[in-house]
């Protein structure tokens, strides 16, 4: 398949794509119609923070299966967009956190210590000795905004060289502060107390201009480090605020726009330090990234889970191989369940009994919802099954217990419309060949594949054969068959046939014309994963 990579990534990624068999295309720099052409035939495709991934990218990417963000931030991908045509995002959030810290550690000091400023004076030829005096962090207070994976990094160091910590996080819990050292603040506390003030957040609706001249006047002097999003802070209040002192300094690497504007503020103010957007860069960071977003893609194209989709659910690896062959059984339960159900579907049950309940199930609930959505022609996948249920209002849930009757696990997908509902539930025999032990109460063990007639009947003498040569009249041949009976003899039953062929309208009509046929439905099981 082919990936396309249109921010620079390690060598060590782009071969791990290509050892696994894929077509690596890089494409650096691309924009508009280029970047839509060069995508329309990609199936993964892998990105930095270089990259718009907007909506109109999801339009021109039909065969688009999964963005992998070789780093942490995804404010650059529409993710809602991603969901709703069922592409999978996911980024490498570990990769690149010590070397995020310890930029955002080597920009304080240099803003605190003026190491650019005397450095290109130095080069010049000027000994600048007496005009620089800096600040000491030990002793000092350090405010944290964003306290996650890179704020919490940067706390332990900051907190080795002496600091006081103070944060603001407004989700993540004070035990795990406490842990660190730092004591959770409310947002005006954390500027008030902060000398250094360092902001850790992504950038979302919330975040975006958070911080702007009156949160500055409240730090009344300090520096203010940003190696998190451009945005968060307003430029142009930060570059005003260190001009006129309110600040004695910043350091700021990453900007609302990138690459930066020439006439940006920031860059011709003295006491600001700036560098490109270099927090990620290290080599081992790279590498880290740029592997983790590989073997990701790599597993989305062999439609195995992805371990940190952000629009997915995802699977810890090692719970994999338990969960796996349920995936394609909750698939083929909903859509049976659909196929036999006449009402409008606005409820769906996904009911694991047994050892499967023991695990985690948001993949295989979203492979049900799959199974449910897929005949009624929707565009659906894993990703954007639960998306489109809830948008239907189609209310979605999971029950777990423990006991499994005589099987070691089921799982159940009954669907409903508020009055009536059809129970369709499956097993693995040997832990691999899927069965439907159940449907619509009725005791069954049919193989779930292709073509499939589900009939129910009055139980009399004939009415088998009956159904066998109407079939046989129109060349559809019976592959086997399963029969039960819910009561006595004479009762309703059920039988279920494995077909080689599909069952013409009219065929099904002929058979409702006998009186001992009450229903007869034909479904359909090709594509299903089984
Ligand atoms: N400069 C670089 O090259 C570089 C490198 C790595 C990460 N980053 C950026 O650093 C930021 C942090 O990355 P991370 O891995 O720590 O992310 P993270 O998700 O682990 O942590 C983000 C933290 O911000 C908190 N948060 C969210 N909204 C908040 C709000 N309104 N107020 C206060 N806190 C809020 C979250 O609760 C979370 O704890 C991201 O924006 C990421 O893109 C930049
Ligand atoms: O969010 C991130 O991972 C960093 O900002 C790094 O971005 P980059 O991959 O574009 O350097």
């Amino acid at each position: 398949m082919k990936v396309l990579v249109t921010d620079p990534i390690a060598d060590a990624g782009l071969d791990r794509l290509r050892e696994a068999g894929h077509e690596v295309v890089t494409a650096y720099d691309v924009e508009g119609d280029d970047l839509f052409d060069a995508v329309s035939d990609a199936h993964g495709l892998i990105v930095r923070s270089g990259t718009d991934v907007s909506a109109e990218l999801f339009e021109a990417a039909e065969e688009l299966v999964i963005v992998g963000r070789a780093g942490i931030g995804v404010d650059n991908i529409d993710i809602e967009a991603a969901t709703d045509h069922g592409v999978i995002v996911a980024n490498a959030p570990e990769g690149n956190v010590r070397a995020a810290a310890e930029h955002t550690v080597a920009m304080a000091f240099a803003a605190a210590r003026s190491i650019p400023q005397a450095h290109v004076r130095l080069k010049d030829g000027e000994w600048a000795k007496g005009d620089y005096l800096g600040t000491e962090v030990n002793g000092k207070t350090l405010g944290v905004v964003g306290l996650g994976r890179v704020g919490q990094e940067v706390a332990k160091k900051f907190d080795s060289l002496g600091m006081d910590i103070v944060a603001f996080d407004p989700y993540i819990g004070e035990e795990r502060a406490t842990q660190l050292g730092a004591e959770l603040v409310e947002f005006d506390e954390c500027m008030e107390q902060a000398d250094f003030l360092t902001v850790h957040t992504p950038l979302t609706p919330e975040t975006e201009g958070m911080i702007s001249t009156d949160e500055l006047e409240l730090m009344g002097g300090g520096y203010l480090v940003n190696c998190a999003r451009g945005g968060v802070v307003d430029e142009a209040a930060l570059a005003t605020a260190v001009e006129e002192g309110v600040l004695d300094g910043a350091a700021v690497d990453v900007f609302a726009e990138e690459p930066v504007s020439p006439d940006n503020p920031l860059l011709s103010v003295e006491n600001v330090v700036v560098t490109p957007h270099l927090g990620a860069s290290t080599s081992a960071a790279q590498e880290n990234v740029a592997t983790s977003t590989a073997d990701q893609v790599v597993a989305a194209l062999a439609g195995e889970p992805v371990m940190n989709a952000l629009n997915a659910p995802s699977v810890d690896e090692s719970a994999f191989p338990r969960i796996e062959p349920y995936i394609g059984l909750a698939e083929t339960a909903g859509r049976i369940a659909t196929q036999l159900f006449d009402g409008r579907v606005s409820e769906i049950e996904v009911v694991y009994e047994g050892d499967i309940a023991e695990e985690g199930v948001d993949l295989i609930t979203a492979s049900a919802l799959k199974g449910v959505f897929t005949p009624l022609e929707w565009q659906v996948n894993a990703v954007n099954a639960p998306r489109m249920a809830e948008e239907r209002g189609i209310d979605v849930s999971e029950t777990k217990t423990m006991q499994a009757e005589d099987f070691q696990s089921l799982v159940t997908v009954r669907v409903g419309d508020g009055e009536d509902s059809l129970a369709v539930c499956g097993t693995l025999f040997a832990g691999e060949d899927p069965r439907i032990v159940r449907i619509d109460g009725y005791r069954v063990d049919a193989i779930p594949h292709g073509h499939m007639l589900v009939a129910r009947n009055y139980d009399k003498p004939g009415v088998i054969g009956f159904i066998g040569t109407v079939l046989g009249e129109v060349d559809v041949n019976i592959a086997g068959m399963f029969n039960a009976r819910r009561a006595a003899p004479g009762g309703e039953a059920l039988t279920v046939y494995n077909l080689d062929d599909e069952v013409p309208e009219d065929t099904l009509q002929k058979l409702l014309e006998d009186d001992r046929l009450i229903e007869a439905k034909y479904i359909t099981l090709n594509g299903t994963v089984e």
